[in-house]
């Protein structure tokens, strides 16, 4: 085949030769990349040469988009260093983040600094798992009844048909929840390193066939929204997804008064009645201050699904005044990030997780993830602090005027 140049391209798009989605078929992706973007600029009548101004070859991210025009930019910094005393992670880590909001970067930046000045965070992984879950139909509840009996005799079965399909992935159980006609069957996976959608979402589909072939039961959803992806969901609060993550630090007295301004009392009263009253109140699932603001930096910077900032923000702070200082602690319950796979194979998104010394497959395999997820929770861990300290010291608004206007 040819390869079409830019106008070629264009001209075949405007004969009707070509559709839109398809140029990658006949030309190589910059040179799509860029007739399609040239395409948008004279039907929009729009100019978008920093949209074209990306810095790697586009088809390393054919995996990852359709329809490509060019690369959208966010300015990225880091925070810290901080010292992560973790289950997989142990050190200093400079802490990667993407965003275009004013003062995040100081914010986090100022709490590494005061938990470094404590002698750095503890972090684990308490639980892990990937969950799809698609729901199926019955006749009634009976046949509800027989179709859980058949997936707890069966769950070696459904765990062959679905680890055939990968290579990596090991099914850990599946939990059926009945509603009237309707069966849900959440699959729990140990995806390793992987974030692990694409794979929990294959093997699901392999399983599913099983299911069908054997009972009465009719696959109408692969994914019944049970599973929970990317929508707040309280089972993911409970029950976790991705990674269950908690990061926690003791911070001495004299460090909260002179380097956040204010008192272990102060911060502890402004968690209970922000955090935890404030929250219960709004009706919200997380309770802090703004843990979303970090997962979403760090998932930017290194490749995670920023959809997933959903669950990633479902999170409790807790802080305590204690005989040593100030107790703070962070618990992410559906962290979910991976070290290969999804957009991790992009350039930057790869030199970001190389900063954390966890890009690629782990030794054990998942320990890389389970170390990502514990540098995120650290660099959450820090956020609420200074985010707690501003609140209390009634330097939030000054801190935005100066740094993100
Ligand atoms: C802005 C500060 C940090 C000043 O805080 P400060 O104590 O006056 O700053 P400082 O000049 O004394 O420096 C102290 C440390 O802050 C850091 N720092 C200080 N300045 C910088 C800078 N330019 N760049 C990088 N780091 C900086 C740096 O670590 C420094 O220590 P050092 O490392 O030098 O020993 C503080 O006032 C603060 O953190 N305010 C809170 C701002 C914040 O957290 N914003 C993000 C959340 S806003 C939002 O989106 C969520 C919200 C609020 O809507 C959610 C909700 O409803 O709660
Ligand atoms: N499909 C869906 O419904 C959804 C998909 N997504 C997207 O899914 C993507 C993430 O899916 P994910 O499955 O993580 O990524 P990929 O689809 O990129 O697959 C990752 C693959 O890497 C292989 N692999 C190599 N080394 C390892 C290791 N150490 N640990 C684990 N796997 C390893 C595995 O292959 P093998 O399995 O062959 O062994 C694994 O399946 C993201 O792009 C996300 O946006 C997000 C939400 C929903």
């Amino acid at each position: 085949m040819t390869e079409d140049n830019v106008d070629d391209l264009i001209r075949r798009v405007r004969d009707g030769d070509l559709r839109f989605h398809e140029l990658e078929e006949h030309a190589d992706a910059d040179t799509a990349a860029t007739a399609r973007r040239r395409l948008v600029e004279s039907d929009a009548g729009v100019d978008l040469d920093a949209v074209g101004a990306y810095g790697f070859p586009a088809d390393r991210a054919d995996a990852n988009i359709e329809n490509m025009i060019g690369a959208a930019q966010i300015p990225m910094g880091v925070a810290g260093p901080v010292t992560v005393h973790g289950g997989a992670v142990e050190g200093e880590r400079y802490l990667p983040m993407a965003t275009t909001e004013g003062a995040l970067l100081a914010s986090v930046n100022r709490g590494c600094s005061v938990i470094d000045a404590a002698g750095g965070a503890t972090a684990r992984v308490t639980k892990s798992g990937m969950t799809r879950a698609p729901v199926f139909r019955v006749d009634d509840v009976a046949e509800a009844e027989a179709l859980v009996e058949w997936v707890r005799d069966n769950e070696d079965a459904l765990r062959e048909a679905a680890e055939a399909t990968t290579s990596h992935g090991e099914l850990t159980d599946v939990t059926p929840y009945v509603v009237g006609d309707s069966v849900f069957l959440r699959f729990r996976y140990d995806t390793k390193d992987a974030m692990g959608m694409n794979m929990a979402t294959i093997a699901t589909r392999a399983a599913a066939e099983e299911v069908e072939a054997a009972t009465t039961a009719s696959l109408i959803a692969l994914s019944g929204n049970l599973c929970t992806d990317k929508k707040p969901a309280a089972i993911n609060a409970v029950e976790g997804r991705g990674r269950s993550v908690t990061a926690d630090v003791v911070i001495p007295r004299d460090t909260v008064e002179e380097r956040l301004h204010t008192t272990p009392e102060a911060v502890a009263e402004v968690n209970t009645r922000k955090n935890l009253v404030g929250s219960a109140k709004a009706g919200s699932l997380g309770f802090n201050a703004h843990v979303a603001n970090v997962v979403a930096a760090m998932f930017l910077a290194t490749g995670q699904d920023a959809a997933q900032v959903v669950e990633g923000s479902n999170a409790i702070t807790t802080a305590e005044v204690r005989e040593d200082g100030l107790y703070v602690s962070v618990s992410l319950a559906s962290l979910e990030v991976g070290t290969v796979g999804g957009g991790t194979k992009l350039p930057t998104q790869g030199e970001g997780l190389e900063l954390l010394g966890v890009a690629g497959g782990g030794d054990p395999p998942g320990s890389n993830a389970d170390a990502l997820a514990e540098c995120v929770a650290v660099g959450a861990l820090a956020g609420e602090l200074s985010l707690l300290a501003a609140l209390g010291s009634r330097h939030l608004s000054s801190a935005h005027e100066s740094l993100g206007r």
